[in-house]
């Protein structure tokens, strides 16, 4: 932990300057209850969670709002401030939980908000405050973390501002934030219902892309017939616009929590230069548009130097899976042209949708900006191979990890190994490795002896973990699938990716260790491997799984526990289901 602290010290070498956009949003943002202690502010928000009829994208369906609103209010913070969110769940039937993402909650694993792993879900008109130190500057995201809400709309965003009197290694003029989106018509119960039958029934592609919650579906489908569900004239569903004035730079946090798709994100005739990756400053690179997988944040500067008499299309599009679902669009809108003005070009389609070689390329030139991070330790005391597959376990479609797959526990896994209950999970540790010599990645394979189970990696506290992702065919010929595996409670890393299957003799030999970058969530591409480090030095435990929804729901994930005995004293408002029931009298 000390090793991260100087990380974080060495940062603070540049002359004060809060940026004025900063400034700006932070004036009109506070909404919230704040107050100022010697540490940081805190910050109170009140968020009620709620189903509501709404039309992202012009198509009238249920989702789960906070506060009415989906994507959820914004937590606006700067570096040292404490969060503390009181949620009320008026789910009326169904419980919930809220996952920081990004937020390592050092001293506070049981705010996690992982359902299963870090506490007891928040029962339907319960109210549960989860309180945590925001400790680092970045682009952060919140969403559920619960069966598959997430797909409801339950998401939002956290931007951490670095501390009065420091400056960042880039300036800008505006500070905005933008989440992508997949979006789906079907319900979440549909969705998880039709992946845990018989037959196995997958939920597709989505109908639309949001961005920053609005999209547009094409109400005259024929798919529709005579519906009064989908209506094109709502101004709800008019595109998102992003307005700037000539001459002046932006910095657009993008993040995405799509459910499914990774996706290609382009500003219209703008260059955009990467400088923030997941929270970590990152050696500035141009580029004209942005691969981004589900669980990752980029901030990238965009200067309005086009001309300025008309506006420009930004677009999302699909990528890495065939594209079914129309692009997602927004405006760029030049001050002061009518926002609604459409551009009259046709907007970016994006990338072709299978060049794994593109996107392997861009993840490679993602490098830690010099002198923010340093370098991992040279060697690690661990490494943990972790091949990913597609298999049919008792006739239901599963992934699984080293022919593993994941089930939560029902008593969360914190709470179990603090209070010693030790019959409320699997107890024989999961493997280390998959059959290297003989497994043919591009083979299409039945993994027949794959089997259900939640035990997990418990790991030596304060040890260097390499984990290796290995790629391989689903259970389509010819077909293997982008993952992003994100951590919680860490960030790791990034050594390296490849094409193939990895070789632990000549791989690690090709390592970065000179100027990784540092992430939370990270791309697995097609047939390929991704090595990353990470210092096992939280007390806590801590999922590590496929940020795609339907994925974990399907078993794609892993557990981490280290140093539990340090966890201090447990709340109680963590308890209250299987075996930890009566634990949360006081
Ligand atoms: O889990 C998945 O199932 C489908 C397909 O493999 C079978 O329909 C798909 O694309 C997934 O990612």
């Amino acid at each position: 932990m000390g090793f991260l602290f100087a990380a974080v010290q060495w940062r603070f070498i540049n002359p004060p300057r809060l940026s004025f956009g900063l400034f700006v949003l932070f004036i009109f943002t506070s909404s919230v209850l704040t107050s100022s202690t010697v540490e940081g502010r805190i910050r109170h928000y009140k968020w009620e969670v709620k189903y509501e009829f709404k039309s992202p994208d012009c198509y009238k369906k249920l989702v789960i709002a906070i506060n009415g609103r989906t994507p959820g209010p914004s937590i606006i913070a700067q570096e040292g401030d404490t969060i503390i969110v009181e949620l009320k769940n008026s789910l009326l039937t169904e419980n919930v939980a809220i996952h920081w993402h990004g937020i390592r909650q050092i001293g506070t694993p049981w705010s996690d908000g992982t359902e299963g792993v870090t506490q007891c879900p928040i029962l339907p008109g319960d109210t549960f405050t989860y309180k945590f130190v925001v400790d680092r500057p970045g682009t952060y995201l919140y969403h559920a973390h619960y069966g598959m809400q997430r797909e409801a709309g339950l998401y939002g965003s956290i931007r951490v501002s670095v501390k009065d009197g420091v400056s960042e290694p880039f300036t800008y003029d505006y500070d905005r934030s933008i989440i992508l989106n997949d979006w789906y018509h079907k319900n979440t119960y549909e969705q998880a219902t039709g992946l845990s039958s018989k037959p196995f029934v997958w939920v597709g592609e989505p109908q639309s892309l949001l961005i920053q919650g609005r999209g547009r579906f094409n109400c005259s489908s024929p798919i529709l017939g005579s519906t009064n569900v989908c209506n094109s004239t709502n101004p709800k569903c008019s595109p998102y616009v992003i307005t700037v004035v000539p001459g002046k730079t932006y910095r657009l946090r993008i993040s995405s929590l799509t459910s499914l798709s990774a996706l290609n994100f382009e500003i219209e005739g703008h260059n955009m230069t990467v400088v923030e990756a997941d929270g970590h400053y990152v050696e500035p690179f141009v580029i004209k548009n942005l691969n981004i997988y589900s669980g990752e944040t980029y901030s990238v500067l965009v200067k309005a130097d086009q001309d300025p008499s008309r506006n420009y299309w930004a677009a999302s599009n699909v990528i890495s899976r065939k594209p079914a679902t129309p692009t997602g669009l927004a405006i760029f809108n030049y001050y002061p042209n009518h926002p609604r003005r459409s551009p009259t070009s046709i907007p970016p389609t994006g990338p072709l949708w299978n060049d794994t070689s593109y996107r392997v390329a861009q993840s490679l030139s993602i490098k830690a900006r010099q002198g923010y991070i340093l370098p991992p330790p040279v060697k690690s005391d661990r490494v943990i191979t972790l091949l990913n597959t597609q298999n049919e376990i008792d006739g239901y479609r599963r992934w699984a990890v080293n022919n593993v797959s994941f089930n939560l526990p029902h008593t969360p896994y914190l709470i179990a190994l603090k209070e010693k209950l030790r019959h409320s999970f699997d107890q024989t540790p999961p493997p280390e490795n998959y059959d290297y010599k003989n497994y043919d990645i591009y083979k299409k394979q039945d993994n027949a002896n794959a089997t259900s189970s939640n035990s997990i990696y418990r790991l030596k506290f304060n040890s260097t973990v390499d984990i290796i992702l290995q790629n391989a065919n689903t259970m389509v010929v010819n077909n293997s699938e982008t993952h992003p595996w994100h951590l919680h409670g860490h960030d790791f890393w990034v050594l390296g990716y490849g094409m193939g299957k990895f070789d632990p003799i000549e791989d690690p030999k090709k390592y970065n260790l000179a100027n990784p970058i540092m992430k939370n969530t990270v791309p697995v591409h097609s047939y390929g491997w991704t090595a990353l480090r990470f210092i096992a030095d939280n007390p806590g435990v801590w999922a590590f799984h496929c940020h795609i929804e339907a994925h974990f729901y399907m078993g794609m994930g892993v557990v981490f526990e280290e140093g539990v005995e340090k966890v201090g004293r447990l709340p109680s408002s963590i308890m209250g289901c299987g075996e930890t029931k009566g634990f949360n009298r006081p």
